[in-house]
Protein backbone atom coordinates (compact mmCIF):
# COMPACT_ATOMS: atom_id res chain seq x y z
CA UNK A 1 0.00 0.00 0.00
CA UNK A 2 1.58 3.33 -1.28
CA UNK A 3 0.36 6.45 0.66
CA UNK A 4 1.03 9.68 -0.87
CA UNK A 5 0.87 12.89 0.87
CA UNK A 6 3.17 15.89 -0.30
CA UNK A 7 2.37 18.94 -1.73
CA UNK A 8 1.01 18.42 -5.36
CA UNK A 9 3.50 20.88 -7.24
CA UNK A 10 6.23 17.84 -6.09
CA UNK A 11 3.70 14.23 -7.30
CA UNK A 12 5.24 14.44 -11.23
CA UNK A 13 8.97 14.17 -10.04
CA UNK A 14 8.36 12.33 -7.08
CA UNK A 15 6.58 9.48 -9.87
CA UNK A 16 9.41 9.74 -11.83
CA UNK A 17 11.85 8.78 -9.22
CA UNK A 18 9.88 5.64 -8.23
CA UNK A 19 9.39 4.33 -11.50
CA UNK A 20 10.19 0.84 -11.78
CA UNK A 21 10.54 0.46 -8.44
CA UNK A 22 6.88 -0.78 -7.93
CA UNK A 23 5.54 -3.55 -7.67
CA UNK A 24 3.09 -3.73 -9.89
CA UNK A 25 0.30 -5.00 -7.86
CA UNK A 26 0.62 -2.30 -5.30
CA UNK A 27 -2.14 0.20 -4.52
CA UNK A 28 -1.68 3.80 -4.23
CA UNK A 29 -3.78 6.20 -1.96
CA UNK A 30 -3.61 10.02 -2.94
CA UNK A 31 -3.62 12.65 0.47
CA UNK A 32 -2.87 15.35 -1.89
CA UNK A 33 -5.38 18.22 -2.82
CA UNK A 34 -4.22 19.65 -6.06
CA UNK A 35 -4.13 18.98 -10.20
CA UNK A 36 -2.07 19.47 -12.91
CA UNK A 37 -2.96 21.18 -15.89
CA UNK A 38 -1.01 19.23 -19.03
CA UNK A 39 -1.19 21.21 -23.09
CA UNK A 40 -4.20 18.52 -23.46
CA UNK A 41 -6.05 19.80 -20.10
CA UNK A 42 -6.12 18.67 -16.32
CA UNK A 43 -5.25 16.03 -15.16
CA UNK A 44 -6.25 14.55 -11.68
CA UNK A 45 -2.84 13.55 -9.62
CA UNK A 46 -4.44 9.97 -8.84
CA UNK A 47 -4.65 9.38 -12.39
CA UNK A 48 -0.89 10.85 -12.86
CA UNK A 49 0.05 8.04 -10.34
CA UNK A 50 -1.97 5.52 -12.41
CA UNK A 51 -0.13 6.51 -14.99
CA UNK A 52 3.80 7.05 -14.15
CA UNK A 53 3.31 3.75 -11.75
CA UNK A 54 0.96 1.30 -13.77
CA UNK A 55 -0.75 0.88 -10.42
CA UNK A 56 -4.13 1.93 -9.45
CA UNK A 57 -4.64 4.98 -7.22
CA UNK A 58 -7.23 6.07 -4.90
CA UNK A 59 -7.85 9.29 -2.85
CA UNK A 60 -8.37 10.23 0.75
CA UNK A 61 -10.12 13.88 1.27
CA UNK A 62 -11.67 15.32 4.06
CA UNK A 63 -11.92 18.16 6.83
CA UNK A 64 -9.08 16.98 8.03
CA UNK A 65 -6.66 19.71 9.36
CA UNK A 66 -3.55 17.67 10.19
CA UNK A 67 -2.39 19.22 13.80
CA UNK A 68 -6.14 18.52 15.05
CA UNK A 69 -6.53 15.14 13.48
CA UNK A 70 -2.98 14.53 15.28
CA UNK A 71 -4.76 15.23 18.63
CA UNK A 72 -7.38 12.74 17.85
CA UNK A 73 -9.83 15.31 17.77
CA UNK A 74 -13.24 13.66 16.02
CA UNK A 75 -13.41 14.11 12.26
CA UNK A 76 -14.57 12.21 9.26
CA UNK A 77 -12.94 11.78 5.19
CA UNK A 78 -13.71 10.35 2.13
CA UNK A 79 -12.22 7.70 0.11
CA UNK A 80 -12.64 8.32 -3.69
CA UNK A 81 -11.85 4.95 -5.44
CA UNK A 82 -12.49 3.75 -9.18
CA UNK A 83 -14.48 0.39 -8.92
CA UNK A 84 -13.05 -2.15 -6.99
CA UNK A 85 -14.96 -2.64 -3.77
CA UNK A 86 -12.50 -4.51 -2.18
CA UNK A 87 -9.83 -1.96 -2.39
CA UNK A 88 -11.73 0.95 -1.11
CA UNK A 89 -12.78 -0.98 2.03
CA UNK A 90 -8.89 -2.04 2.63
CA UNK A 91 -8.22 1.73 2.61
CA UNK A 92 -10.63 2.53 5.17
CA UNK A 93 -9.65 -0.27 7.30
CA UNK A 94 -6.51 1.24 6.85
CA UNK A 95 -7.52 4.82 7.77
CA UNK A 96 -10.76 4.29 10.20
CA UNK A 97 -10.15 4.92 13.81
CA UNK A 98 -12.93 5.43 16.92
CA UNK A 99 -12.14 9.02 16.03
CA UNK A 100 -10.93 9.48 12.75
CA UNK A 101 -14.27 7.90 10.36
CA UNK A 102 -13.95 7.19 6.73
CA UNK A 103 -16.87 6.87 4.16
CA UNK A 104 -15.69 5.17 0.94
CA UNK A 105 -17.63 6.10 -2.37
CA UNK A 106 -17.37 5.20 -6.32
CA UNK A 107 -16.56 9.40 -7.59
CA UNK A 108 -12.67 9.15 -7.20
CA UNK A 109 -12.99 12.73 -9.49
CA UNK A 110 -15.62 14.16 -7.61
CA UNK A 111 -13.68 13.66 -3.99
CA UNK A 112 -10.48 14.88 -5.50
CA UNK A 113 -11.79 17.50 -7.49
CA UNK A 114 -13.38 18.83 -3.98
CA UNK A 115 -10.38 18.23 -2.29
CA UNK A 116 -8.51 20.56 -5.25
CA UNK A 117 -11.21 23.33 -5.97
CA UNK A 118 -11.49 23.99 -1.62
CA UNK A 119 -8.30 25.31 -1.65
CA UNK A 120 -9.26 28.09 -4.25
CA UNK A 121 -12.59 28.92 -1.98
CA UNK A 122 -10.23 29.20 0.91
CA UNK A 123 -7.78 31.58 -0.94
CA UNK A 124 -10.53 33.74 -1.07
CA UNK A 125 -12.86 33.26 2.15
CA UNK A 126 -8.82 34.92 3.72
CA UNK A 127 -9.59 37.77 1.43
CA UNK A 128 -12.47 38.33 2.74
CA UNK A 129 -11.03 38.26 6.53
CA UNK A 130 -7.70 40.12 5.37
CA UNK A 131 -10.78 42.83 4.38
CA UNK A 132 -12.27 42.95 7.74
CA UNK A 133 -14.92 41.31 6.25
CA UNK A 134 -17.54 39.97 8.25
CA UNK A 135 -19.76 35.96 8.39
CA UNK A 136 -22.04 37.11 6.20
CA UNK A 137 -19.68 37.84 2.99
CA UNK A 138 -17.36 35.12 4.19
CA UNK A 139 -20.77 32.70 4.19
CA UNK A 140 -21.48 33.90 0.73
CA UNK A 141 -17.87 33.69 -0.86
CA UNK A 142 -18.33 30.02 0.08
CA UNK A 143 -21.22 29.24 -1.34
CA UNK A 144 -20.40 31.09 -4.69
CA UNK A 145 -17.35 28.97 -4.14
CA UNK A 146 -19.58 25.42 -3.65
CA UNK A 147 -21.59 26.20 -6.84
CA UNK A 148 -18.61 26.96 -8.85
CA UNK A 149 -16.89 23.96 -7.53
CA UNK A 150 -19.55 21.99 -8.89
CA UNK A 151 -20.37 23.34 -11.90
CA UNK A 152 -16.05 23.39 -12.93
CA UNK A 153 -16.55 19.48 -11.71
CA UNK A 154 -19.47 18.13 -13.56
CA UNK A 155 -18.16 20.08 -17.04
CA UNK A 156 -14.69 18.46 -15.85
CA UNK A 157 -16.15 14.95 -15.22
CA UNK A 158 -19.98 14.95 -16.19
CA UNK A 159 -19.69 11.43 -14.09
CA UNK A 160 -19.33 13.19 -11.03
CA UNK A 161 -21.93 13.18 -8.33
CA UNK A 162 -23.63 15.39 -6.68
CA UNK A 163 -23.44 13.79 -3.64
CA UNK A 164 -20.13 13.85 -3.19
CA UNK A 165 -20.14 17.53 -2.28
CA UNK A 166 -22.32 16.68 0.61
CA UNK A 167 -19.62 14.12 2.36
CA UNK A 168 -17.04 15.25 4.02
CA UNK A 169 -14.22 15.73 1.24
CA UNK A 170 -17.08 18.45 0.09
CA UNK A 171 -18.70 21.04 2.27
CA UNK A 172 -16.80 19.88 5.91
CA UNK A 173 -13.86 20.59 4.11
CA UNK A 174 -14.54 23.53 2.40
CA UNK A 175 -16.12 24.98 6.16
CA UNK A 176 -12.87 23.54 7.91
CA UNK A 177 -10.61 25.29 5.30
CA UNK A 178 -11.88 28.53 4.54
CA UNK A 179 -11.89 29.05 8.83
CA UNK A 180 -8.83 27.26 10.19
CA UNK A 181 -6.48 26.77 7.36
CA UNK A 182 -3.51 27.57 5.82
CA UNK A 183 -4.77 28.86 2.43
CA UNK A 184 -6.95 31.00 4.64
CA UNK A 185 -4.79 32.72 6.60
CA UNK A 186 -1.94 33.01 4.10
CA UNK A 187 -4.65 34.84 1.59
CA UNK A 188 -6.04 36.99 5.02
CA UNK A 189 -2.29 38.62 5.46
CA UNK A 190 -2.08 39.02 1.94
CA UNK A 191 -5.14 41.26 1.86
CA UNK A 192 -4.26 43.12 4.92
CA UNK A 193 -0.74 43.90 3.16
CA UNK A 194 -3.22 45.84 0.32
CA UNK A 195 -1.57 42.91 -2.30
CA UNK A 196 1.48 44.52 -1.78
CA UNK A 197 3.48 41.46 -0.38
CA UNK A 198 3.76 38.38 -2.62
CA UNK A 199 2.54 34.72 -1.56
CA UNK A 200 5.60 33.47 -1.93
CA UNK A 201 6.86 36.21 0.87
CA UNK A 202 3.93 35.90 3.38
CA UNK A 203 4.27 31.90 2.34
CA UNK A 204 7.41 31.37 4.09
CA UNK A 205 7.27 34.03 6.76
CA UNK A 206 3.88 32.45 8.11
CA UNK A 207 4.55 28.68 7.11
CA UNK A 208 7.65 27.58 8.39
CA UNK A 209 8.69 25.29 5.26
CA UNK A 210 5.36 24.41 4.84
CA UNK A 211 3.55 24.85 1.31
CA UNK A 212 0.48 26.49 0.16
CA UNK A 213 -1.39 24.76 -2.39
CA UNK A 214 -4.74 27.17 -3.28
CA UNK A 215 -2.75 29.74 -5.14
CA UNK A 216 -1.06 27.46 -7.57
CA UNK A 217 -4.35 25.59 -8.12
CA UNK A 218 -6.05 28.91 -8.74
CA UNK A 219 -3.35 29.09 -11.57
CA UNK A 220 -4.16 25.92 -12.58
CA UNK A 221 -7.79 26.30 -12.78
CA UNK A 222 -7.85 29.39 -14.34
CA UNK A 223 -5.35 28.27 -17.42
CA UNK A 224 -8.44 25.44 -17.75
CA UNK A 225 -10.69 28.44 -17.58
CA UNK A 226 -9.12 30.71 -20.53
CA UNK A 227 -8.65 27.48 -22.50
CA UNK A 228 -11.85 26.59 -22.54
CA UNK A 229 -13.40 29.95 -22.93
CA UNK A 230 -15.38 29.28 -19.33
CA UNK A 231 -13.94 32.17 -17.43
CA UNK A 232 -17.09 34.10 -17.44
CA UNK A 233 -18.82 30.83 -15.40
CA UNK A 234 -16.40 30.83 -12.61
CA UNK A 235 -16.03 34.55 -11.94
CA UNK A 236 -14.83 33.88 -8.09
CA UNK A 237 -12.07 31.05 -9.40
CA UNK A 238 -11.10 33.69 -12.02
CA UNK A 239 -11.07 36.72 -9.34
CA UNK A 240 -9.22 34.88 -7.09
CA UNK A 241 -6.08 34.19 -9.75
CA UNK A 242 -6.21 37.46 -10.81
CA UNK A 243 -5.85 39.20 -7.07
CA UNK A 244 -3.47 36.39 -6.22
CA UNK A 245 -1.45 37.70 -9.31
CA UNK A 246 -1.42 41.32 -8.47
CA UNK A 247 -3.57 42.08 -11.65
CA UNK A 248 -6.62 42.66 -9.28
CA UNK A 249 -6.80 44.67 -5.83
CA UNK A 250 -8.12 41.69 -2.82
CA UNK A 251 -11.20 44.35 -2.64
CA UNK A 252 -12.04 42.70 -5.81
CA UNK A 253 -12.75 39.76 -4.33
CA UNK A 254 -16.98 40.90 -3.93
CA UNK A 255 -16.81 42.53 -7.00
CA UNK A 256 -17.04 40.22 -9.85
CA UNK A 257 -20.01 39.61 -12.40
CA UNK A 258 -22.44 38.89 -10.27
CA UNK A 259 -24.29 38.44 -13.98
CA UNK A 260 -22.29 35.94 -15.14
CA UNK A 261 -22.43 34.12 -11.02
CA UNK A 262 -26.43 34.09 -11.33
CA UNK A 263 -26.11 32.49 -14.86
CA UNK A 264 -24.03 29.85 -14.11
CA UNK A 265 -26.06 29.14 -11.25
CA UNK A 266 -29.68 28.70 -13.29
CA UNK A 267 -27.27 26.74 -16.39
CA UNK A 268 -28.52 23.15 -16.08
CA UNK A 269 -25.56 22.23 -18.23
CA UNK A 270 -23.46 22.54 -15.06
CA UNK A 271 -26.12 20.72 -13.48
CA UNK A 272 -26.34 23.21 -10.56
CA UNK A 273 -29.67 24.25 -9.36
CA UNK A 274 -30.11 28.21 -8.39
N1 LIG B 1 -1.54 19.80 6.50
C1 LIG B 1 -2.84 19.55 6.49
O1 LIG B 1 -3.61 19.96 7.38
C2 LIG B 1 -3.43 18.76 5.35
C3 LIG B 1 -4.64 18.11 5.56
C4 LIG B 1 -5.19 17.36 4.53
C5 LIG B 1 -4.55 17.31 3.30
N2 LIG B 1 -3.39 17.97 3.13
C6 LIG B 1 -2.78 17.90 1.81
O2 LIG B 1 -1.64 17.05 1.87
C7 LIG B 1 -0.66 17.50 0.94
C8 LIG B 1 0.65 17.67 1.68
O3 LIG B 1 0.46 18.70 2.66
P1 LIG B 1 1.38 18.77 3.96
O4 LIG B 1 0.70 19.77 4.86
O5 LIG B 1 1.65 17.41 4.48
O6 LIG B 1 2.73 19.31 3.36
P2 LIG B 1 3.59 20.58 3.81
O7 LIG B 1 2.96 21.82 3.37
O8 LIG B 1 3.88 20.40 5.27
O9 LIG B 1 4.91 20.45 2.93
C9 LIG B 1 6.05 19.92 3.44
C10 LIG B 1 6.38 18.63 2.78
O10 LIG B 1 6.77 18.82 1.40
C11 LIG B 1 7.97 18.15 1.17
N3 LIG B 1 8.73 18.85 0.13
C12 LIG B 1 9.18 20.12 0.16
N4 LIG B 1 9.85 20.37 -0.98
C13 LIG B 1 9.80 19.22 -1.73
C14 LIG B 1 10.30 18.85 -3.02
N5 LIG B 1 11.00 19.71 -3.78
N6 LIG B 1 10.03 17.60 -3.47
C15 LIG B 1 9.33 16.75 -2.72
N7 LIG B 1 8.83 17.04 -1.52
C16 LIG B 1 9.07 18.27 -1.03
C17 LIG B 1 8.69 18.21 2.49
O11 LIG B 1 9.65 17.18 2.59
C18 LIG B 1 7.57 18.01 3.47
O12 LIG B 1 7.34 16.63 3.69
C19 LIG B 1 -1.19 18.80 0.33
O13 LIG B 1 -1.77 18.55 -0.92
C20 LIG B 1 -2.25 19.23 1.32
O14 LIG B 1 -3.28 19.99 0.70
C21 LIG B 1 -2.79 18.66 4.13
O1 LIG C 1 -4.24 24.23 5.67
P1 LIG C 1 -4.85 24.10 4.29
O2 LIG C 1 -5.54 25.35 3.84
O3 LIG C 1 -3.84 23.55 3.30
O4 LIG C 1 -5.99 22.98 4.44
C1 LIG C 1 -5.65 21.78 5.07
C2 LIG C 1 -6.61 20.65 4.73
O5 LIG C 1 -6.80 20.54 3.35
C3 LIG C 1 -7.91 20.73 5.47
O6 LIG C 1 -8.63 19.51 5.28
Amino acid sequence: MLVFCTPHQFVESICKQLQGKVNPNAKAISLIKGMEVKPDGPVMLSKLITKHLGIDCSVLMGANIANEVAMEQFSEATVGYKADTSIAKSWVQAFATPYFHVAAIKDVEGVELCGTLKNVVAIAAGFVDGLGMGNNTKAAIMRIGLKEMIGFSKLLFPTVSDATFFESCGVADLITTCFGGRNRKVAEAYARNGGKRSFDELEAELLGGQKLQGVLTAGEVFQVLKARNWEKKFPLFATVHKIAIGHLPPSTIVDYDNESAQKLHRNPSVGVIG
